[in-house]
């Protein structure tokens, strides 16, 4: 007869014991360990059983193709459907403003820009069409949404907060549903839920807990105050992911008060799967475990040290990733010492198994072509414009209150499309795109800014581009008015921490120049607020914060040429100056130079 565990009509639970009664340690303690694709060979899957399986940023299979995805995922699956038990893996990537890392994807504002357009319904909608471009590459399972509260804009991942302000992003939990599908009414809190194998994939909030809360903002650092103050701004997000039945939780490299997330049972045991009930499964960040001997030791070293004191804190999944079979022989070896109690790995296996169970992967363990064509297409690519207008924030439109700059005339002779940013598909969609740091030019389908004007204004108009205006071109005359396009190079993590917050490649500069002879606009392209000096604002015409909007350029021009109006309010504080930092909403004397809910709409001045 059929082993219970196989028996899809069988209840979850005792499918999970049922399974779990079946497992060697070695197994159990296999299925804990997420290793790399590059790593994820025969051994690895069908002999040891790893159990899931991730992309790192910018590690891609082939040409980067969506077939080729789908073929890569399907085959890890073939090996690990030959193991022993015949345990299915979850393959997981980060898929944080649409299918990120796929060629040809639907790229998606990054958070803060969908901070600013703050609609629930649309990030709902959001996580609909992501959910259904992963799934056509045959993935389980996305490492989003990073629900972290910025409260420092020097930090590297400001652009991956929707907001400062923790219930703007409670608010915006709604992409769990998106992702995953709505639960029924009666769903038991904190318990995980996938609604449909085939058009849904499981979350993974993130990074548990305090992650945007660092001492000045420094990535993976540490995150000092209270524990009502780490509830009320830095948990919060993971009660609303929780009711919505997000699947796993990622744990945070960060520190609070001194103490690694990463080995901390208080938060990861006591207060998450205790107080807060969460019965999906914790799993590390990308080497999150080497890092607990920091800084007595160096990281990597100590690592069975490492384990003991990661998985005895309440770690379930170890985003290992290249380190796998040092990590099951201490792992095996610590449980049979008992430094670690074999009821703490019977825990962790039993909800990597709940979750294995409800996403479905035991009965459709491989990817469906069908949904191929659905990467990139018109539609999501419709909703990317709509979000992409919707997270547009004007902070300055004219410079008297008489008369509007805004919107732009779109028959007129002659306008001048200037800037770094203006023609740079790679620049609007940011960090995590493609590539795990982001890159400059055509790296993916998409819509330049100054594509999109082009596309808007009339036949007559002549549309003159230089990315560097030279004074010979300013000087030539006859335009109507500049649009000079600026902002930041694309970063992610550590590599985006800053202290200088000024607009790159002498941004200001050229605003400048072209702002004291043609009537001029700005748009700036930043994963978060950069320096405006009051002489510059004071010059410019208009000012709009476009934040990383990602392919769909369209959707800036719907707002520049009045097709729409602006909607989009400040989700985090205007810094005047960085020696103002951190500066909140909130805070006594709170004196920004536009404060979170600014922004104009296109009649105001
Ligand atoms: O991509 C998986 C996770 C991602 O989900 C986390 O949000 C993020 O903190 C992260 N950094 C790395 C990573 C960092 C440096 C080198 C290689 C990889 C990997 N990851």
């Amino acid at each position: 007869a059929m082993p219970p565990y196989k028996d899809a009509s069988a209840p979850v639970e005792v499918r999970v014991r049922d399974l779990l009664g079946r497992m060697t340690l070695r197994e159990k303690a296999a299925q804990m360990a997420q290793i790399e694709r590059t790593v994820a060979s025969a051994r690895a899957l069908t002999e040891l059983g790893a159990g899931s399986v991730l992309n790192g940023g910018g590690s891609a299979p082939g040409d980067r193709s969506p077939a080729c995805w789908a073929d890569m995922v399907d085959g890890m699956q073939r090996l690990a459907l030959s193991s022993r038990l015949g345990v299915p893996i979850l393959y997981g990537t980060d898929a944080v403003h649409g299918h990120n890392n796929v060629f040809g994807a639907t790229v998606f504002p990054h958070n803060v820009g969908l901070g600013a357009a703050r609609d629930p319904e649309l990030l709902r909608r959001i996580g609909e069409a992501t959910a259904l471009e992963v799934r056509a590459t045959g993935i389980q399972w996305t490492f989003a949404p990073c629900v972290a509260v910025c409260r420092d804009p020097r930090w590297g991942r400001c652009y991956e907060s929707y907001s400062e302000d923790p219930e703007m992003v409670r608010s915006l939990a709604t992409i769990v549903t998106g992702l995953q599908g709505e639960p029924p009414a009666d769903h038991p809190h904190g318990y995980p839920f996938l609604g449909s194998v085939r058009e849904k994939v499981l979350a993974c909030a993130k990074h548990f807990v305090g992650d945007g809360g660092t001492d000045r903002g420094i990535n993976e650092g540490n995150t000092i105050c209270s524990y009502d103050e780490l509830e009320d701004i830095h948990m919060a997000p993971y009660l609303d992911c929780m009711a919505q039945g997000v699947a796993t939780v990622m744990a945070s490299h960060s520190k609070w008060n001194g103490e690694r997330l990463h080995s901390c049972r208080c938060l990861l045991t006591d207060v998450l799967k205790g107080k807060l009930g969460f019965k999906g499964f914790v799993i590390s960040d990308w080497k999150g475990i080497d890092k607990i001997c920091e800084p007595r030791a160096p990281q990597g070293s100590e690592y069975r040290y490492c384990i003991a004191q990661s998985v005895n804190a309440g770690m379930d999944m170890i985003m290992i990733p290249y380190r796998f079979e040092e990590f099951l022989e201490h792992l095996v070896s610590l449980v049979e010492t008992g430094e670690i109690p074999l009821s703490r790995i019977d825990d962790a296996v039993e909800r990597i198994l709940r979750v294995k169970f409800i996403s479905g992967v035991f009965e459709h363990p491989f990817s469906d072509p069908s949904l191929l064509d659905i990467i990139g297409c018109k539609e999501h690519r419709l909703l990317a414009r709509e979000a992409v207008r919707k997270s547009m924030v004007l902070l300055k439109n004219g410079k008297n209150q008489k008369e509007p700059f805004l919107p732009l005339a779109k028959n007129v002779k002659r306008i001048l499309v200037t800037g770094t940013h203006a023609d740079d598909i790679g620049f609007q969609c940011g960090g995590w795109t493609v590539g795990w740091n982001g890159n400059s030019g055509k790296i993916t389908p998409g819509t330049s800014i100054l594509e999109a004007i082009k596309e808007s204004v009339g036949v007559q108009t002549e549309v003159v581009y230089e990315a560097c205006a030279t004074e010979a071109t300013i000087e030539s005359g006859e335009f109507s008015y500049a649009v000079v396009v600026v902002g930041e190079v694309p970063y992610s993590e550590t590599v985006g921490d800053r202290t200088d917050l000024s607009i790159p490649f002498n941004g200001s500069d050229l605003i400048t120049r072209v702002a004291c002879t043609i009537p001029t606009l700005v748009i700036v392209v930043s994963g978060r607020p950069l320096d405006i000096e009051t002489q510059v604002l004071e010059k410019i015409d208009a000012l709009v914060a476009a934040w990383l909007p990602g392919t769909e350029g369209m959707g800036i021009a719907d707002c520049l040429f009045g097709h729409q109006d602006f909607v989009g309010k400040l989700p985090v504080t205007w810094h005047r100056s960085v020696d103002q930092l951190p500066i909140n909403s909130g805070d006594a004397n709170y004196d920004p130079l536009f404060p979170v809910g600014y922004g104009l709409n296109m009649f105001q001045s």
